[in-house]
């Protein structure tokens, strides 16, 4: 940073273009302005207490004529209009009047990137000037510098670049909101493609409409949305089965199914995993008949595999009685003569469920099998070897219901904080298990559907963790939403940087509000009149608050409005009503 001399530091010394008026504090003041101010814009305040100048920034700007104010009950506009201009003879009476949030003190701010507030009340009377557009640069410009993109422009001062810093989102998480169409897709689309063409940044974008992996680029992995559900553990089994947290029996028996699942896989009896549902149905109906389980403990999975390879005669429709009986005859085997066997099983007394809990899981497993068949791939890898290094990876869910978006995105949430962990950690025992060596930044699309705020979803869990964790491992997560007053207020007060583009409704204002330190009364108002593409950007991603013009992203655009009109005119110019209502190439 360079120290810049307060001279460099304002417009014009000369003039001054207001002061301090009424009651002001350290943090806020009023000033009378002799034009009005723009929202966003930055002033310096020479204090008449003090020698230490500081910077501020418009939250409010307002203009008042008091002699309109008499008039306000006149009904006709043109007597009232005639009334006025008389009055004034010919002078215009409107006073302008601006609410600035004292952000720092200057000389920190200069010299060491610091924002030091001052801790006493300014003055009423103090000065104010226009920050110079040197001054501004000094302070938010940051190219070359390998941490920061750039974003946009500060939009009260065009041509003054706005940077960002890209650890700042990583380690601290982010939301960006917005009513639809405002620019959530081309603010995403900037800062993840240049987070990958600037700094071989690794990225990935859960796509709900499908608009990014449309992208145009060399530098897109799409990445199907596929998993196999043999690898799924038995909590997100449950999940994606449905299982209510107190159906205790169907759990029971659901662990105990998948550990026998495990003992039948590893024993290499069945020669296809597309067995899965088929064999876990298979269990199920055969207990109902034998009304007794044996059950293995996870740590003799091993021994119980090698047992039923070795010894078992395997019967895909009485997988039951074929690992009892081979377990059962597993003393007299060679296996046993090294191992211990003689703890190898146990067995379930299932009589009183054959009537309730058992079909009933029967029945959630064979509508889980048809519910999510689109996603299930039994040669799907884990998510985490599909991403690529330095690329924006796109998982394109745009054909996927809500369901299953939850059951994908939740999986590859999982997977990847794992994934990071070995890495960070070292863990032992991940030999073999997928690693992801460099960090991540991932974008969670229509974030109120896939973490809400008032209901249940394998996601939100996920994505409570990572906000939580992510930082120490390199995960980091920007939510996205166009409804934040339907997204889980624990998951967005996570999020510690905020850009907030135009949004009207006063319930997701006061939503993100509460989950947001720097956002004030009085920004708030402003938020319904941004232009599209113009952003309230808060937080550790940017030396200061500021309102940003987002540049327009250089990639072929993505969410572009549908011009209807020039549509129907093309089709009716070389219309083939034959052709109509089939897909043609
Ligand atoms: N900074 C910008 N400069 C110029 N045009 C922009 C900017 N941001 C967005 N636009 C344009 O505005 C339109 C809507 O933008 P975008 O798709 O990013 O909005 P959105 O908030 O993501 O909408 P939705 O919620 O419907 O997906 C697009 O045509 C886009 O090109």
């Amino acid at each position: 940073m360079v120290l810049m001399s307060s001279q460099e530091m304002v417009e014009s010394y000369g003039g001054a273009i207001g002061y301090v008026v009424d009651e002001a504090t350290s943090s806020k003041v009023t000033v009378r302005t002799k034009e009005p101010l723009k929202v966003g814009e930055y002033v310096i305040i020479k204090p008449l207490n003090s020698n230490e100048e500081v910077l501020g920034w418009v939250e409010e700007s307002i203009a008042r004529n008091e002699l309109l104010g008499d008039l306000a009950d006149l009904e006709n506009p043109h007597l009232a209009g005639t009334i006025l201009r008389t009055l004034m003879f010919g002078q215009s009476n409107t006073k302008y009047f601006a609410i600035v949030k004292v952000l720092t003190k200057i000389k920190p701010l200069i010299k060491m990137g610091k924002q030091e507030p001052p801790r006493v009340a300014i003055d009423p009377g103090s000065e104010v000037y226009k920050a110079s557009k040197e001054a501004l640069v000094k302070i938010f410009s940051r190219e070359g510098d390998k941490r920061f993109i750039k974003l946009g422009e500060l939009a009260a001062h065009p041509g003054v670049g706005f940077y960002v810093d890209v650890t700042q989102i990583v380690s601290r998480h982010m939301a960006v909101v917005a009513v639809t169409g405002a620019g959530k897709s081309n603010t995403v689309t900037v800062l993840t493609t240049r987070i990958v063409k600037e700094k071989n940044g690794c990225v990935l974008i859960f796509d709900m409409h499908g608009e990014y992996s449309r992208l145009d680029a060399e530098y897109v992995n799409v990445i199907e949305p596929k998993l196999d559900p043999t690898k799924l553990d038995a909590d997100s089994f449950s999940k994606l089965i449905g299982l209510s947290k107190d159906a205790h029996k169907q759990e029971l028996y659901l662990r105990n199914v998948l550990t026998l699942w495990k003992v039948i896989e590893n024993s290499n009896v069945v020669e296809s995993k597309e067995k899965f549902f088929r064999i876990l149905q298979n269990m199920l109906i055969e207990l109902m008949h034998t009304k007794e389980m044996p059950v293995i403990h996870y740590d003799n999975i091993a021994l119980a595999a090698q047992i039923l390879r070795e010894y078992g005669k395997f019967n895909p429709t009485t997988p039951l009685t074929s690992i009892k009986i081979a377990l059962k005859n597993a003393n007299k085997t060679k296996v046993c003569e090294k191992n211990d066997c003689s703890d190898l099983y146990t067995v379930i007394d299932a009589k009183s469920d054959v009537n309730s809990a058992i079909p009933n899981l029967l029945v959630k497993i064979q509508d889980a099998e048809q519910k999510y068949k689109e996603i299930f791939d039994f040669d799907a890898s884990d998510v985490v070897e599909r991403i690529k290094p330095a690329s924006l990876n796109v998982m394109d869910l745009h054909s996927l219901d809500e369901d299953m978006a939850d059951i994908i995105v939740s999986v590859s949430l999982k997977s990847i904080l794992n994934a990071r962990k070995r890495k960070v950690l070292g863990e032992a025992g991940s030999k073999g298990k997928a690693v992801l060596k460099v960090p991540i930044l991932l974008v969670l699309e229509e974030a109120h559907i896939l973490a809400p705020a008032n209901r249940r979803t394998l996601t939100k869990y996920w994505v409570s963790r990572i906000t939580r964790e992510g930082r120490k491992f390199g995960v980091g997560l920007v939510m996205v939403s166009q409804r934040p007053k339907g997204l889980d207020q624990d998951a967005l007060s996570q999020a510690n940087n905020l850009i907030v583009l135009k949004l009207v409704e006063p319930g997701d204002q006061r939503h993100v509000q509460a989950s947001s330190e720097g956002l004030s009364e009085e920004l708030v108002k402003h938020l319904p009149s941004l232009s599209v593409g113009e952003a309230l950007v808060l937080g550790p991603l940017a030396p200061l608050p500021a309102i940003v013009k987002v540049d327009h992203a250089e990639i072929k655009k993505v969410g572009q409005d549908i011009d209807a009109v020039d549509e129907w005119e093309k089709y009716h110019a070389t219309r083939d009503d034959e052709e109509w209502g089939t897909w043609e190439e």
